[in-house]
């Protein structure tokens, strides 16, 4: 497969070293120095891109792609709030995007047992829940796009739980959060690949559900392994659409 990475930071140069051992080809690299690049025409020389570039630059990278007709997998975070109206226009011109906050198999197993998980604390009312997040001091976004799936999947499985908030602890502007809202607590920590934790308290004792990433080496696997899943594929997906654990 013939690949234009979108952002060439941390997570694009991993992904580049999975995807020549997996055969694959790079023939276009875009970062900040050389944006001049990201035409329709040059994006059009590759199968597939994959952008991990930034909040501020992934709109506009999702845009040259449509308009190339190229499918990309977007693992950048910090973009939601415009997921509906991407989608619709990822529709209505037929072009193809799979995006994911977390492409590692563990974050992914992680998020089918965090659903379950939720479902069955209806019935143990006893138990409060708090999700806890922490990465590296460059991260741009907060909370993490792992923590905003994790926290978006246990409001739609546990019902006394209505919206989430989040602290991004050491600005001094942590708030309480009322007992019907979910408190993502974000914490920023030289080096940190990202650690996600869902800890269920009651008075007696505590749960937790903890993924560590002791790299990036599983996020960028994970990606390749969404681009070669996407290839000659049209529509919108998720990276939960390649993953089955139905049990
Ligand atoms: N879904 C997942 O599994 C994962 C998602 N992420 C997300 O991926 C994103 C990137 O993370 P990471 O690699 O650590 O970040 P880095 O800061 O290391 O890299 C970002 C890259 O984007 C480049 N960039 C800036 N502006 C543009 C632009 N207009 N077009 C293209 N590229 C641009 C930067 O260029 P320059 O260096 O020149 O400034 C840099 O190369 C983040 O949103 C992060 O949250 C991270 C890990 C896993
Ligand atoms: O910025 C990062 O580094 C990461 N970002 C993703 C997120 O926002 O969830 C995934 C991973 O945790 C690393």
């Amino acid at each position: 497969m013939k690949i234009a990475l979108l952002g060439y930071g941390k997570m694009g140069r991993t992904i580049e070293t999975f995807a020549l051992g997996r055969g694959h080809e790079i023939v276009l690299t875009i970062d900040e120095n050389n944006i001049d690049l990201l035409t329709p025409e040059n994006l059009g020389k590759a199968d597939v891109a994959i952008d991990f570039s930034t909040p501020g630059s992934v709109l506009r990278n999702i845009d040259t792609c449509f308009a190339a007709g190229t499918p990309v997998v977007v693992g950048t975070t910090g973009w939601y709030g415009h997921l509906q109206e991407i989608k619709d226009r990822c529709l209505e011109s037929n072009n193809s995007l799979l995006y994911g906050s977390n492409f590692s198999i563990g974050v992914n197993l992680f998020f089918f047992a965090n659903r379950v998980f939720a479902k069955m604390m209806n019935a143990y009312p006893q138990y409060d829940v708090q999700v806890e997040e922490i990465h590296h001091t460059q991260k741009l976004d907060s909370p993490s796009g792992t923590a905003i799936t994790i926290a978006e999947e246990i409001l739609e499985g546990l019902e006394r739980k209505k919206e989430w908030v989040n602290n991004l602890v050491g600005t001094g502007e942590e708030i309480v959060n009322k007992p019907d809202q979910l408190l993502i607590e974000s914490h920023r920590i030289e080096d940190v690949p990202g650690t996600h934790t869902v800890i269920y308290s009651s008075e007696v004792d505590e749960i937790e559900l903890k993924h560590t990433a002791h790299s990036r080496a599983g996020f960028a696997l994970g990606a390749v392994i969404a681009a070669e899943w996407l290839n000659g594929k049209r529509g919108f997906y998720s990276v939960q659409d390649i993953f089955d654990f139905n049990i």
